[in-house]
């Protein structure tokens, strides 16, 4: 799993390695990395690094310290580089001479605009971790000009370093380098930062428990119930599907299909749309009606069964099977609208529940915000359940604390009907009797993994999610090597 660490504990960290490293040494090792990434972009992007133009923005703190000195050493390979120093009283002392020494150049804002135009690439040093709200005009005006890639120091400025929200002017990079440890805003805003590389410059062993996590393709890999020997249709855990109408079956047809895929085992399906879904899927094990369901280990309730009293009290049902239930779309309203459907729940039977934003402001009574993470975290405790809250980025929080956030490749999930494909890949590894918010986070990643195989560059359907989640399971399997399978090139866009 991949650890991320707020700014809070990213300083923490830093101070403490401060104490026992030589002065300028951490900068040094950022900016070195900061400089071999660059000339490693501009030979990419220009075909050399010899004669070729940087342009660094530079603020007021050792953001900017960082792109003064990468400019120094990238000086030393015959980089032309101009730093423009936004607040020139307060540019980084030892990096502004450094650089002026290796022979850069520095310029007034007033000046730049004609270095800024011929650029190869520009750096953005503008602001890092101590970075506040929109980007401050001048340097909004700065990069309204620009035409180049910007290569971002740390973060893009102007996106929050630990929610990733923008309120205002702010960096688009087409790569951003950090260093020490991914932070926030390098999983929360995947258009802002473009490619992320880190830099190692010793942090790690002081940094502790990560504050949020991301799951790995080994993750997956280990985490994905797989059948052994011993394994029957039984053992593996049956998903139970309640979902859809007799005039809206769909959602049915995509929850139950996405089950279908996700495991090995069984899947019952409970509801009106019985027929509809046992035509689609024949293996499925259909019925009318939830009191004869038959046993399952888990359950998957809300999409199109409607928020009236036959909804409620197919939810209240449900949640009194004393299994785990994945709560979804129709099921968040209710339990919003009817807080006394909780009630039939044992209190130790996992819940996920999976709202978007605006059934996230009817659980929680205010929209999630800029802070994501914390929407989740208020939410999950308010409701002792995972909580996984929708959106470009998913945010999974569990009641006792921890958070998993996917970062997904591209957009392609807005299509209707995905998240009932998201729904029934949950609901499966519940069954499976995965602890649940490893199995939201889970079902969140292979979701986006499927919507990004689904698509492959052009739009698709909830049903080509439900398609390609085959194909997503078995680029998790083959990335971890078992089975030896040469690693397919995933699309981003
Ligand atoms: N510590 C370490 O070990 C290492 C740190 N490293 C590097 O240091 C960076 C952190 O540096 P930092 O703390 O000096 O502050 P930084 O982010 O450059 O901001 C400077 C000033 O900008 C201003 N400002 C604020 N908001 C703004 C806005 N929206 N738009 C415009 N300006 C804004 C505000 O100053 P003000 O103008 O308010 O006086 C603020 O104080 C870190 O990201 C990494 O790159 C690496 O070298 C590795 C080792
Ligand atoms: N812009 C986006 N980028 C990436 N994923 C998105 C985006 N918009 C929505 N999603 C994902 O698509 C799914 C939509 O689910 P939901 O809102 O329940 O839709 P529906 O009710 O049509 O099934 C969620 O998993 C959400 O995280
Ligand atoms: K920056």
């Amino acid at each position: 799993m991949q650890g991320i660490w707020t700014t809070e504990r990213i300083r923490e960290a830093e101070g403490k390695l401060f104490a026992v490293t030589p002065d300028g040494e951490l900068m040094r090792r950022a900016s070195f990395g900061l400089a071999t990434h660059l000339a490693g972009f501009l030979a990419e992007r220009t075909g050399g690094v010899a004669g070729r133009r940087v342009v660094l923005l530079v603020g007021s703190g050792d953001n900017g310290g960082d792109a003064l000195w990468a400019g120094a050493f990238l000086r030393r390979r015959s980089v032309a580089v101009t730093a423009v120093l936004l607040k020139p009283e307060k540019a980084h002392a030892r990096g502004l001479a450094a650089l002026r020494k290796a022979g850069g150049r520095v310029v007034s804002v007033e000046d730049s605009p004609q270095w800024i135009d011929k650029a190869d690439v520009v750096v953005d040093g503008i602001v890092g971790i101590s970075g506040k709200g929109p980007l401050r005009p001048d340097a909004a005006e700065l990069i309204k000009h620009v035409r180049a890639p910007i290569v971002a120091v740390d973060l893009p400025s102007g996106v929050d370093p630990d929610t990733g929200a923008v309120d205002g002017p702010y960096v688009t990079a087409t790569l951003t380098v950090t260093f020490g440890a991914p932070k926030p805003v390098h999983a929360l805003a995947p258009q802002q930062c473009g490619d992320i590389v880190l830099v190692d410059i010793g942090l790690r062993p002081e940094l502790g428990e990560p504050d949020l996590h991301r799951l790995e393709l080994t993750d997956l890999a280990d985490l994905w119930p797989i059948p052994g020997a011993g394994d029957d249709k039984y053992t593996q855990g049956v998903v139970g599907i309640a979902a859809g109408s007799a005039t809206y079956p769909g959602a049915a047809v995509l929850a139950s299909g996405s089950a279908v895929h996700a495991t090995a085992g069984m899947v019952r399906y409970a509801g009106p749309a019985a027929d509809v879904v046992r035509g689609r899927w024949p293996e499925i094990v259909a019925t009318g009606s939830i009191t004869d369901a038959g046993r399952v280990q888990a359950w998957v309730v809300g999409p199109g069964i409607g928020t009236g009293s036959e909804g409620r009290e197919v939810l209240r049902h449900i949640l009194g099977q004393g299994v785990p239930v994945c709560a979804d779309a129709d099921a968040t309203t209710i339990i919003a609208q009817h807080p006394d459907v909780l009630d039939a729940r044992d209190p130790d039977t996992p819940l996920v529940l999976t709202p978007h934003a605006g059934e996230y402001e009817r659980l929680m009574g205010a929209r999630p915000g800029a802070d994501r993470v914390k929407a989740a975290r208020d939410a999950a405790k308010k409701y002792s359940a995972v909580v996984l809250l929708k959106g470009h980025c998913t945010v999974i929080a569990a009641p006792d604390g921890r958070v998993a956030v996917n970062t997904p490749r591209g957009s392609w999930l807005a299509t209707a009907g995905s998240g009932d494909v998201l729904t029934g890949l949950i609901g499966s590894l519940l069954a499976a009797g995965l602890d649940p918010w490893l199995a939201a986070a889970a079902g969140a990643q292979v979701h986006s993994l499927a919507g990004a195989l689904a698509a492959d560059g052009v739009p698709t359907s909830a049903s080509g999610l439900v398609d390609a989640i085959p194909g997503a399971l078995k680029l998790v399997r083959d990335t971890a090597g078992d089975s030896g399978v040469e690693v397919i090139e995933l699309p981003v866009n």
